[in-house]
């Protein structure tokens, strides 16, 4: 009897704890209501069922019974508050009534588990008394089992434990996922109460689920459209959303995927790179950072988004991965790179000043050859505005074309402008940066050197001016010459003077003594000239023997007579030759500019007309062309 009452009262202290584990459990469900407590409540409640059974092996009745009919009588009352604590709170008034809920579940709990203490201090008492009376011990023991048997006084053992562990187990499949049957009681009693409740418990749960599963399927539908990689994990980083692409990605079906921790999706370079923006974004701080996944040899760059996902509570219940891929923007700046060097490089290594200037004059680009030619570095010197890059006189040269290119004009221009030392020559072509629109963005400005142009140019401009023989200016020098000297005298209103030379019978001289000796002649001829008149004065060779003197701002028409009897005079001191000492004479036609408005072709006609009649009155003499 003693071992019976012993077995009996461990089975008491069984029940205690249990209870009072459900008790302490039950704090935890309701602080945290995750898969974990959950199931931790679950456990307890069906270590309770099991205790009930163990003691239903006894099959006897007893008379202290009262104790535990109050909590069985409260199981359905207890199911109904679970009913509401699974409802999920859309407002603040409906989490209000949840939490009541809770602290009346809580309540009910705790005097079911006062009951089992009280109990089992009931089967310690009865102990004691097994020592002294039988009766009395199976008495005792029957109060240990005492909670079972309040059932079993209530609605019967098979009644209430069967359909109690249908209810664990159908909780069970509900907490997989799976459909359950509903248990369709019509009874009135209480088991048939509990039954309904749970039946609407059921409903309710059926009804989230579809609900959720519609949700779910809404968004797979959204995200498998979008080209954007979308997966979601839990607080425990394993993975239990992913759309399409995320197969496309990963090359693995997403269903293979779920439950996985990152890590095992992953791998572990890449945890080693996410894991700290996981911590932050189950934190709650949303992240952004760039990610890469390799396969078959090539790499897809991703920009990386961790968006938390909060409760109702504020809670963060995991995170939303959202990826964008960036590999072909990737590309196509390592393209656009490449191509931007290769262009740099010609730009760099073309003899051309090359650079861009925005619209509010700031130079945005140089290249090498400007950098070489006015010492202005690209690092130094992009962002400044012109005005601010070159010295004062030198933005001065460039001011208006700058103003006009970005005004939209293409504008050509040339200066000379002296930079490190060296005086340059550029020609300038600034071409406006015209936008799609119409506006002007800015312009290119190209400088090429043409100094080296300009000097042939000259050269080119003087040998064609020049008399090759004598060095004087020719026949289209005087043209141009005359035309100035004519402007100059009616500006001026002074007496200008034109002296048409020839040399006498020069032929005869070519024909005695060869051509190069009349050469020689010539070049005399011009030197002797030079030295007569002043710095001023023009003299050229026409063609031929036949050179022009003009003489400028004269005093009177005398003084041209008097300058072209000196003439005579030199002329007619012997020509050192080659061939030996030659006498020359000139003849001289004079005609006098008065300062109105003959032409210079007209006074040529004059001077002309004048020297035939010098020549016709014998040579080595000037006429003057009467006025
Ligand atoms: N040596 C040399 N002779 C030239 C040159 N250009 C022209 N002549 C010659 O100069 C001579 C000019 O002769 P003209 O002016 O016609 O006659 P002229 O012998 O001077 O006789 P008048 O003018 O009547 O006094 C021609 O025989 C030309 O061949 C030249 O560059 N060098």
């Amino acid at each position: 009897a003693e071992d019976a009452a012993e077995a009996q009262q461990q089975r008491a202290q069984q029940v205690a704890r249990d209870v009072a584990g459900l008790v302490g459990v039950t704090y935890v469900f309701q602080r945290e209501r995750d898969e974990l407590s959950t199931s931790e409540w679950k456990r307890w409640l069906a270590n309770i069922v099991r205790d009930l059974e163990g003691a239903s092996s006894l099959g006897e009745s007893a008379a202290e019974l009262e104790l535990l009919n109050d909590a069985a009588a409260r199981l359905p009352v207890l199911f109904e508050r679970a009913l509401q604590t699974a409802a999920v709170p859309v407002s603040d008034f409906e989490r209000r009534r949840r939490d009541q809920a809770f602290e009346l579940l809580l309540g009910d709990t705790q005097a079911m588990a006062d009951a089992a203490f009280r109990w089992s201090r009931n089967a310690g008492d009865a102990r004691s008394l097994a020592e002294d009376v039988h009766e009395r011990i199976t008495m005792a023991s029957i109060a240990c089992f005492s909670l079972l048997l309040a059932v079993l006084a209530v609605v019967g053992v098979r009644r209430v434990l069967r359909p109690l562990a249908r209810l664990t187990e159908v909780t069970e499949a509900l907490e997989r996922g799976e459909q359950v049957p509903l248990f369709g009681s019509t009874a009135q009693d209480e088991l048939g109460t509990l039954k309904r409740r749970f039946d609407a418990m059921t409903i309710a749960l059926r009804r989230r689920t579809d609900e959720l599963r519609e949700a779910e399927q809404r968004m797979r539908k959204i995200t498998d459209n979008i080209p954007v990689v979308v997966s979601h994990f839990d607080r425990n980083v394993r993975a239990d959303f992913g759309n399409l692409a995320v197969e496309r990605v990963l090359r693995r079906p997403v269903s293979e995927l779920m439950g996985l921790s990152f890590r095992e999706i992953r791998g572990d370079a890449m945890w080693e790179i996410a894991k700290p923006h996981i911590d932050a974004v189950l934190q709650g701080q949303p992240q952004e950072f760039e990610s890469f996944v390799t396969r078959d040899g090539e790499t897809l760059y991703f920009v990386q988004r961790y968006v938390p996902d909060v409760d109702a509570d504020g809670e963060v219940q995991g995170f939303y991965s959202v990826s964008f891929d960036i590999t072909e923007r990737r590309q196509a700046e390592a393209l656009l790179a490449e191509s931007e060097k290769r262009l740099r490089d010609i730009a760099d290594n073309l003899p051309v000043m090359i650079s861009y200037i925005d619209k509010d004059q700031r130079l945005l680009f140089l290249n090498e050859t400007f950098t070489k030619w006015t010492g202005l570095d690209h690092r130094s010197t992009v962002g400044k505005t012109v005005a601010e890059a070159i010295p004062a006189p030198l933005y001065e040269q460039r001011r208006e074309a700058l103003a006009r290119a970005l005004a939209g004009e293409r504008v050509e221009f040339d200066l000379e402008s002296t930079s490190l030392g060296v005086n340059r020559f550029l020609h300038n072509l600034y071409l406006p940066d015209i936008a799609p629109d119409g506006s002007i963005r800015g312009l290119y400005a190209l400088s090429t050197d043409v100094t080296e142009h300009r000097r042939l140019e000259r050269q080119l401009a003087e040998l064609a001016r020049t008399d090759a023989l004598t060095g004087l200016p020719n026949r289209y020098s005087f043209d141009e010459q005359l035309t100035a000297i004519i402007k100059r005298a009616q500006r001026a209103q002074t007496l200008t003077a034109l002296l048409f030379l020839d040399i006498d019978r020069f032929k005869l001289i070519n024909d005695s003594h060869g051509h190069g000796v009349g050469d020689e002649v010539l070049r005399d001829f011009a030197r002797r000239l030079l030295a007569l008149v002043r710095g001023t004065d023009f003299v050229g060779r026409l063609a031929g023997d036949e050179f022009v003197v003009v003489l400028e701002a004269l005093g009177a028409p005398v003084e041209a007579e008097i300058v072209a009897g000196k003439i005579i005079d030199a002329i007619n001191r012997p020509f050192a030759t080659s061939a030996g000492e030659l006498s020359v004479g000139t003849s001289i036609g004079i005609a006098i500019h008065p300062g109105d408005e003959l032409d210079g072709e007209a006074l040529l006609g004059r001077a002309d007309q004048a020297l035939y009649l010098a020549k016709d009155a014998g040579r080595n003499q000037y006429r003057l062309h009467a006025p």
